[in-house]
């Protein structure tokens, strides 16, 4: 029976099981989600335009940034939902256990910037009402 939740698959599970029985399965990260793309390489489902070679590079590591880099049309974003097979284990989005998988930006990306513009925003204030007072 299916469920509702998500499998959750850690990539070094992956990693060990795939030298154990070397490219068996090709498996991708993409924006957090797991894609088994195995038959993309090798049955009828047809062959991916931009080569075995690119997939192959990305197995079992986070290929968010090669799949946008190359602007995949929304076809092939289509065709991702075919291979979906689970999410990425939230700990090997933490950085500091050496993933690749990088998280959504994080808030201080944004946050800190504004602070910094309000905060100037005030000293302007200060000194341009200052300097109208003196
Ligand atoms: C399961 C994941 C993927 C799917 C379903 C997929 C699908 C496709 C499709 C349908 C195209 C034809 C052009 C288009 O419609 O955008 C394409 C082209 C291409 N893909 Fe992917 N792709 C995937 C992953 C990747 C990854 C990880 C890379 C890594 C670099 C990659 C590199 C390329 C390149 C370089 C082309 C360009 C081919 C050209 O313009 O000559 N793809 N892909």
């Amino acid at each position: 029976m299916a469920t509702a939740e998500a499998k959750r698959y850690h990539l070094s599970d992956w990693r060990r099981w795939q030298s154990a029985t070397p490219l068996k399965e090709l498996w991708l990260v993409i924006h957090g989600r797991v894609y088994d793309v195995t038959r993309f390489l090798n049955d009828g489902w047809g062959e991916h335009p931009g080569g075995e070679e690119v997939l192959l590079e990305q197995a079992g590591v986070d290929a968010s940034e090669s799949f946008e880099d190359v602007g995949h049309s929304s076809d092939a974003r289509e065709m991702l939902k075919q291979y979906y097979i689970g999410d990425i284990h939230p700990s090997d989005l933490k950085p500091e256990n050496g993933s690749k998988v990088r998280s959504h930006r994080c808030w201080s990306y944004w946050i800190l910037p504004i602070i910094g513009a309000v905060l100037l925003g005030f000293l302007y204030r200060y000194y341009t009402s200052e300097s109208k007072s003196s």
